[in-house]
């Protein structure tokens, strides 16, 4: 198998990656089923990287119906120990406008309908998630911006729904309450399980409507989304380019070692099949 450094989930709006030099299409199966899509391996600014369309090319996947656990565990078997994911996001704050990125580094869990993470069947495991995002990533999100001369915010808090349907007004002005910042449907489970697969993860989020909470101004719609991202996408790209250029080879972070407290199972009780199953996570601590 090609292996890649730097992995890249492009969202609604963002289904290749230009620029890729020495292009290399990938599919295959992992232990918890097919990815969203072929990765698209390739170079870009220097670095080798892997791109995935988290709903598929031609956007087929509900965020609901998406196999998050495929998504990252095959980022883990390319050999990925980074993952750029970039996200359309609502704003939960009038400071926070449609075409403005924010790099959050904390979530609210509004999801029901998903698997969250790569332990269960005879093997337990609690990694920390106090800080869900890796600082590194973020900071070179939040220098890349400005080298490109976007807004960047780095910090704060994505509200991660269910979806499909967007938020009543109820729900988004609780939020709001709440102190929240962004709303999207996609990256909580995302960052769990990068975080259990030991890979730091952090989000571009290109915010691209004010949801539903804004006095005098119409609820967002797909058609409004789509609009802003795609004068987005060029921004994004040159965002991605900067931050892959600048970052940094070796991994300081407590992200690389975030299982090394985490199995509780008695090693001597891990069934056999969930050592095969998660070999690749779990091969250094057995
Ligand atoms: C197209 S609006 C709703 C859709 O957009 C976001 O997707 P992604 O995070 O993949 O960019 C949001 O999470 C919803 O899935
Ligand atoms: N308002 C919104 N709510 C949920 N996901 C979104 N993605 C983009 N805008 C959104």
């Amino acid at each position: 198998m090609q292996k890649a450094e730097i992995g890249i989930i492009g969202g609604s709006g963002l289904y290749a990656m230009p620029g890729l030099t020495n292009v290399r299409e990938e599919s295959f199966e992992t232990p918890f089923g097919a990815p969203s899509d072929a990765f698209i391996l390739g170079d870009l600014g220097g670095r080798s990287v892997a791109f995935l369309a988290r709903h598929g090319r031609g956007h087929r996947i509900l965020p609901s119906e998406l196999n998050f656990r495929a998504n990252i565990y095959a980022m883990k078997m390319l050999g990925v120990e980074r993952i750029l994911s970039v996200s359309a996001v609502g704003s939960l704050k009038e400071e926070h406008k449609p075409t403005d990125f924010v790099i959050p580094d904390q979530f609210i869990d509004r999801t029901f309908a998903r698997i969250g993470t790569f332990f269960g069947d005879g093997i337990v495991g609690h990694v920390a998630f106090g800080d869900p995002v890796c600082s590194t990533v973020r900071s070179v999100f939040e220098n890349a911006c400005a080298e490109v001369g976007v807004v960047g915010k780095n910090g704060g808090t994505y509200v991660c729904m269910e979806g499909p349907q967007f938020s009543t007004r109820a729900e988004s002005n609780l939020y709001r309450s709440w102190g929240a910042d962004v709303i999207g449907m996609t990256n909580l489970q995302e960052a769990k399980l990068a975080r259990e697969a030991e890979i730091c993860y952090a989000t571009l989020a290109m915010v691209t409507d004010y949801d539903c909470w804004r006095e005098g101004h119409d609820d967002v719609t797909v058609d409004q989304v789509v609009a802003v991202l795609h004068q987005n996408a060029d921004n994004g790209t040159k965002v991605v380019k900067a931050a892959i250029a600048a970052m940094p080879t070796e991994r300081k972070c407590a992200c690389a070692d975030a299982l090394k407290y985490a199995i509780l199972t008695d090693k001597k009780a891990i069934p056999e099949a969930a050592k095969e199953r998660l070999g690749l996570l779990l091969g250094k601590y057995l």
